[in-house]
């Protein structure tokens, strides 16, 4: 019997970005999403993670560029599109959420108007409707009292409840892409994983594909069926997440994987993000040593400097 494997939503062909035009720092990047897959991209700090989302939603600013290559989206070019076209995606077909929502939020709008101004530009609603919505949207991210919390401003919510109103502005279109740069790292351990849950969960109901990007093999682990690893704007290892985490194929991966937080003798990718960080608190709690952490080029001398 034969699978139909469905076209992807996303596919990257050949993607280079520059500082200008000749000053290479992604490198012929390729990678597919299909429809409501979770596909991780890890990673150290400036190894091309963040540019790669970027210029899927035509976010790169100057001076990087994109210098050659493909970004389809569901069958068109997206790099081909002009800026108007571009932002008609945003926010509708293909939305973003940031690690940290308060350089996303307008702090001089409530909540309730930045979610509903989505439904209102790119839905065509009415504004009452689109405020009735926005509440809507706010008790779907399990925002406490949300028809109060919709009149509040972004500096008058705690973090953890601002991710979740970006969460609830990035979804508020039922966008077929949804692109998560390092959602929870500026957010306190205690709510990490119930944010990452939130996604996980909103994105299954809605068959919505996401392109999950962290440097956290855990979270990366908990979170995606795919994982593309990248090192300094290269794409080296792209595996399904168990295979990848039992048998990483590339010496970067495996660098990464062994500098990861190790407790005891027990390593903490391909387990739950909820258990990983519980065994955190736990050592804290315990005043333990912190779990100590190495580069993974230290970790795996195979690597090339
Ligand atoms: N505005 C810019 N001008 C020049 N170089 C930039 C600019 N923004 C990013 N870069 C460079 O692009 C490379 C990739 O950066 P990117 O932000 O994508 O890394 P990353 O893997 O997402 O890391 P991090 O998690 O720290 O954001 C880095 O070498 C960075 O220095």
């Amino acid at each position: 019997m034969s699978r139909i494997c469905p076209d992807p939503v996303l596919s990257i062909r050949n993607l280079r970005i520059g500082v200008g035009k000749h000053n290479a720092i992604l490198h012929n990047v390729s990678f597919d999403i299909l429809p409501g897959e979770t596909y991780g991209l890890v990673g150290e700090s400036g190894s091309g993670k963040s540019i790669t989302g970027l210029s899927v939603m035509g976010l790169l600013k100057r001076p990087l560029q994109v210098t050659s290559g493909e970004v389809m989206f569901q069958g068109q070019d997206v790099l081909k599109l002009g800026n108007r076209a571009r932002r008609r995606l945003r926010g509708d077909r293909m939305s973003m959420i940031f690690q940290e929502p308060m350089t996303a939020l307008n702090p001089l709008v409530t909540v309730g108007r930045q979610i509903a101004e989505m439904l209102v530009v790119h839905r065509g609603m009415s504004w009452p409707q689109a405020r009735r919505k926005a509440v809507e949207g706010l008790e779907n991210v399990r925002v406490p009292s949300p028809e109060e919390r919709a009149r509040s401003y972004p500096h008058q919510l705690s973090g953890g409840m601002r991710q979740r109103v970006m969460i609830a502005i990035a979804l508020a279109c039922r966008p077929d892409l949804l692109i998560a740069d390092e959602p929870t790292t500026a957010l306190d351990v205690t709510v990490q994983a119930g944010v990452l849950e939130l996604i996980a969960e909103l994105c299954k109901a809605e068959g919505t594909a996401v392109l999950l990007v962290s440097h956290d093999l855990g979270v990366i682990a908990n979170m995606c069926r795919r994982v593309g690893v990248m090192d300094r704007g290269r794409l080296v290892e792209e595996q399904d997440a168990k295979a990848l985490f039992e048998n990483p194929l590339h010496p970067y991966t495996r660098g990464l994987l062994a500098a990861r937080p190790r407790l005891g003798s027990r390593t903490l990718a391909g387990r739950g993000r909820l258990t990983e960080l519980d065994q955190v608190v736990a050592s804290e709690d315990r005043g333990r040593d912190a779990p100590t952490l190495t580069t993974p080029r230290e970790a795996c001398p195979e690597v090339t400097a």
